[in-house]
């Protein structure tokens, strides 16, 4: 069960719009009570996406701060198959994490990897990117792959716009969606695991105040806002927060499925967002690339052959507080994994970091010079 406390900046607001235009902040520090503990929100859950966060033990998760980690039900059903998952005695064993877990529910992958995809009102069917074969999810059965899983927070079932997309095709989409988020309610039975609805509606304001209200009066308790970081620009995801936050109730978590960088952590914070996930961090660190207050740094670059500085001097992180960018960067020419291990560890510390710091700075009202700091010194 989620019972939500929210800490913070308390006004009352005629309108929200105007409130934020003037530089209301609807941060909130929150807390998330789940069967496997309690949770400090705002939060960064690192991407696991099968039941590995790639290259990282979940003892360095621990030390880093994780809380609650993603994994995919997509992946997972298609390989090693969620049966077996739960004979192994469910996802939390069978990769030794005993924080919180949420899993997605499969709808962004079917419409983002599977090729020869079908939707209809009963599902999708998707050819498996791992053998080609002919596949099936709907809501019955991405929720009871989700309970074989057992994470703590499942998600509905739902389709994920592509960006662009027409009116009336995300229209009619996010109306299924919500008939499936319903299907996917009826189809959870398992006591102590909490169901999140995903709200859709494109890029368009109507159509997202629409997904909001419907699933809202469905009675969630906690939301999912999807469709979004598909290629659209920033400004149109700020204005689709804008539209759909306000409507959903203070009291139950927000997460924003598939963000994302720092800048877009604080801002969404700013509307009132308080979960986050994204591949970005693990992703770019695979490929040299370590984050910073500043913005991005090339590890690999040839400027580091001979800097023997820590990535970031200010950093906690166990790459920072032992390792040098020169001799970082010759693992990373060299091929060797503990490279890439060193920045995935330092890119998860900073991100995990980061929330810790937004928390605090929404407990001590200081949020929004928080924010114009930061923006101020982060280059995208
Ligand atoms: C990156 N942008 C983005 N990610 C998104 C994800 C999670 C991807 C999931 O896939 C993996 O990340 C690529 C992880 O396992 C993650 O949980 C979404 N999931 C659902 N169910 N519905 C959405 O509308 C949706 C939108 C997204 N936008
Ligand atoms: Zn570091």
């Amino acid at each position: 069960m989620l019972t939500c406390a929210f800490a913070g900046q308390k006004k009352v607001l005629a309108a929200y719009e105007e409130a934020v235009k003037c530089g209301y902040s609807g941060a909130r520090a929150g807390r998330l009570h789940t069967p496997h503990g309690v949770f400090d929100t705002p939060m960064f859950m690192p991407v696991g996406t099968q039941a590995t966060v790639k290259a990282v033990s979940p003892r360095e998760l621990k030390e880093m701060g994780a809380q609650i980690i993603l994994s995919n039900t997509y992946h997972l059903y298609l390989r090693p198959g969620t049966e077996l998952v739960a004979e192994a005695g469910g996802l939390h064993r069978f990769m030794d994490w005993d924080g919180g877990i949420l899993t997605d529910s499969g709808g962004f992958q079917v419409f983002s990897l599977g090729p020869l995809r079908k939707i209809t009102e009963e599902g999708a069917a998707f050819r498996s990117h791992i053998d080609g074969s002919t596949q099936f999810l709907s809501p019955e059965i991405a929720i009871k792959a989700q309970m074989n899983l057992g994470a703590d927070i499942i998600m509905a079932f739902d389709e994920c716009i592509p960006y662009p997309a027409e009116y009336q095709y995300a229209k009619l989409s996010t109306e299924r969606t919500t008939r499936w988020a319903e299907r996917s309610q009826k189809a959870h039975t398992r006591s102590g695991q909490a169901l999140f609805a995903i709200v859709q509606g494109g890029m368009y304001q109507d159509l997202r105040r629409v997904s909001a209200n419907d699933l809202v009066s469905l009675d969630f308790p906690g939301y999912g806002i999807g469709g979004l970081s598909v290629g659209e620009p920033k400004p149109v995801m700020y204005e689709m927060l804008e539209q759909t936050v306000p409507l959903l109730p203070e009291n139950k978590p927000r997460y924003l499925m598939g963000v994302g960088t720092p800048d877009c952590l604080v801002e969404a914070v700013r509307y009132g967002i308080d979960m986050f996930d994204c591949v970005f961090p693990t992703r770019v660190a695979r490929n040299g690339t370590a984050m910073t207050k500043s913005g991005r740094l090339v590890v690999k670059n040839a400027a580091y052959a001979k800097d023997f500085l820590p990535i970031d001097e200010n950093c906690g992180c166990y790459a920072c507080q032992n390792f040098s960018r020169a001799y970082i960067r010759h693992l990373l020419k060299a091929d060797e994994i503990f490279g890439l291990r060193l920045t995935t560890i330092h890119n998860l510390y900073f991100l995990l970091d980061f929330t810790k710091k937004m928390r605090q700075a929404i407990l001590e009202d200081r949020f929004l010079s928080f924010r114009e700091e930061f923006l101020a010194q982060y280059c995208k």
